[in-house]
């Protein structure tokens, strides 16, 4: 038995001339949450709809529950759940219309739409019509109707895009939920690093079409070394005594001057060092790194 709920073994997709999947190896552990990450354009959208078999893939690329997908379209889309671009929803029909009729075309006992609601928290908002709901609920609707069928694996295309920032968490702590307390397996892609990042314990990163890394969270971590960023005065004279203390000076500008971060506790000792020595710290200010960033991470370790 393959512990991937996902697995796509050297896959490779073109439109035409123009390849878009290339030599692809993604491995998606059963109960993760795998972040896939990538650019516009990248092939995310792509991959995901090879995976929901909309696309065809080579024989023998793609498995999906150890099973090949072109042998096994049926069996296996009945234990999938998708939301790709926009969730097919009826502004005229309330929350729990739009999930009935999902039950209804699925054979599936209309209770079950009630259960969805609850599990996406739109019980209050159940009887309100759809077109009257955030855009973080709709998404939370698609969501619960790709539950309906209460499949094992979620396959989510950028679910959070166009949301503010409180339909941001409220999708995120969705997705949390769904895989620690009802066991679901979620691939959720992503062009923000900072968005999986909270959410993934795995992360695959695709750039034109091919992998560049792939792990846990952990991993990823290790090899994106956060940085502190110190502003402070007398630039020349701190960088001096900072390096003397044994931190490695990554950047300096005129303002400012960035080292490794290694936790709260060195920076606030950094802090007090350069206050004691007379300086006056402005900010500290611990970086976050975008896509871009980390890419640049990636290719030097490579
Ligand atoms: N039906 C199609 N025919 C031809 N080319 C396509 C088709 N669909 C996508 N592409 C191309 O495939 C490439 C990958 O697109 P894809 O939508 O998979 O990327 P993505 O990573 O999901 O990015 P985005 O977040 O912008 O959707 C792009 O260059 C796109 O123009």
């Amino acid at each position: 038995m393959s512990n991937y709920a996902i697995e796509t073994v050297g896959l490779n997709f073109n439109f035409g001339q123009q390849t878009i999947v290339k030599d692809l190896s993604l491995q998606v552990p059963k109960g993760s949450i795998y972040g896939f990450l990538g650019p516009n354009g990248a092939g995310k959208t792509t991959t995901i709809k090879i995976l929901l078999n909309l696309l065809k893939s080579p024989a023998d690329q793609v498995f999906v529950f150890g099973k090949e997908i072109n042998n096994n379209r049926i069996a296996i889309l009945k234990r999938v759940g998708a939301l790709v671009e926009q969730p097919a929803i009826y502004g005229h029909l309330t929350g729990r219309e739009n999930l009935i009729n999902r039950c209804i075309l699925l054979g599936i006992k209309k209770t079950k739409a009630d259960e969805m609601l609850a599990l996406a928290g739109l019980t209050e908002a159940a009887n309100k019509k759809a077109s009257k709901y955030s855009l973080g609920m709709k998404q939370r609707l698609g969501i619960a109707q790709a539950l309906i069928s209460d499949p094992e694996l979620l396959l989510l295309d950028e679910p959070t895009n166009g949301l503010d920032p409180n339909g941001i968490i409220e999708v995120r702590n969705l997705m949390i939920d769904l895989a620690t307390k009802h066991g679901k397996t979620i691939l959720v892609s992503s062009h923000l690093l900072a968005e999986i990042e909270r959410t993934a314990t795995h992360v695959g990163i695709i750039n034109k079409g091919q992998l560049l890394f792939q792990g846990t969270i952990e991993e990823l971590h290790l090899l994106s070394k956060p940085l502190l960023e110190i502003e402070v005065n007398n630039i020349e004279n701190a960088s001096a005594l900072i390096a003397k203390t044994g931190y490695e000076i990554i950047a300096q500008t005129d303002k400012k001057i960035t080292v490794p971060f290694t936790s709260s506790q060195k920076s606030g000792e950094l802090n007090t060092l350069l206050v004691q020595n007379g300086f006056t710290v402005s900010s500290l200010y611990q970086q976050k790194k975008d896509l871009e960033n980390l890419f640049l991470d990636i290719t030097k370790t490579n």
